[in-house]
């Protein structure tokens, strides 16, 4: 595998990513691979702080077009800040959500448009694209019960939106396994975890592998 890569991981709610990427990033370790672990809405002491507030369950009033900037001003400071600099490094960025976040959550689901909201970040990201999406599939009842059932993290605002919002969501994740058939790579996160890790270490190695010698 070679190096100056960049990794993120879709889904919906509860799919798996952080526990898989978290799996993921030792194995890299191990294979003496350099690398960082970080995650969207965050990543850096700005964008966490904009992730408490797009989060925060006290603010229902939150209009759609002021999450979707929102979203895409932690990106944007996240990119500059963390994730560039690690791409220039050599590094193997692996990163917890990205730009299809913003498409299928606040383009598909929240109605604003996917269109609309990829202009707005074409702003905040320029060209830097994921080399590599690797999505999660799951439905979102299975992802929400496993987060009701972990009790490890309390229920944010987004968690907290109807079932039909997040099942648009799903749908919008598979409008863009359609749109970026060579980006966007989809794995069965309904399998046990350490199936659905080795499958994600595999895609992960023959696609960097793939994309070196074309
Ligand atoms: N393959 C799996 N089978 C069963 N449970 C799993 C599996 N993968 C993860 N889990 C459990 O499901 C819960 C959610 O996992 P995790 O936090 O990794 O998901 P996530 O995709 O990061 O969710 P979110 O994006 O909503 O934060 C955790 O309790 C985790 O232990
Ligand atoms: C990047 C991004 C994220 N979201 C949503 C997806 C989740 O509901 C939360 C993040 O929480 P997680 O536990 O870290 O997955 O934010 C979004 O709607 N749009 C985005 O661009």
């Amino acid at each position: 595998m070679s190096k100056g890569k960049f990794i993120t991981f879709e889904g919906p709610e509860g799919a798996g990513k952080t526990t898989v990427i978290a799996e993921i990033y030792k194995r890299m370790q191990k294979e003496g691979l350099e690398g960082i672990l970080t995650r969207e809405p965050g990543g850096i002491r700005i964008s966490e702080k904009i992730r408490a507030i797009i989060l925060d369950n006290d603010h229902q009033e939150m209009d759609g077009r002021t999450e979707a900037l929102l979203y895409a001003s932690a990106r944007r400071q996240h990119l500059v800040e963390r994730i560039i600099p690690a791409i220039h490094e050599g590094k193997i960025v692996l990163c917890d959500r990205f730009i299809d976040s913003s498409l299928a959550y606040q383009g598909y689901a929240r109605g604003l448009g996917m269109d609309d909201v990829m202009s707005i970040n074409a702003f905040a990201i320029g060209d830097t694209m994921p080399d590599l999406t690797i999505f999660f599939d799951i439905s979102p009842e299975e992802g929400l019960q496993r987060i009701a059932q972990s009790g490890v993290r309390e229920q944010n605002r987004l968690d907290n939106e109807a079932l039909q919002f997040h099942q648009k969501v799903y749908k919008g994740y598979k409008v863009l396994l359609e749109k970026y058939p060579n980006r966007i790579i989809s794995t069965d996160a309904t399998l046990p975890l350490s199936e659905v890790t080795e499958n994600v270490w595999k895609i992960i190695s023959s696609q960097l592998i793939s994309q070196d010698n074309s």
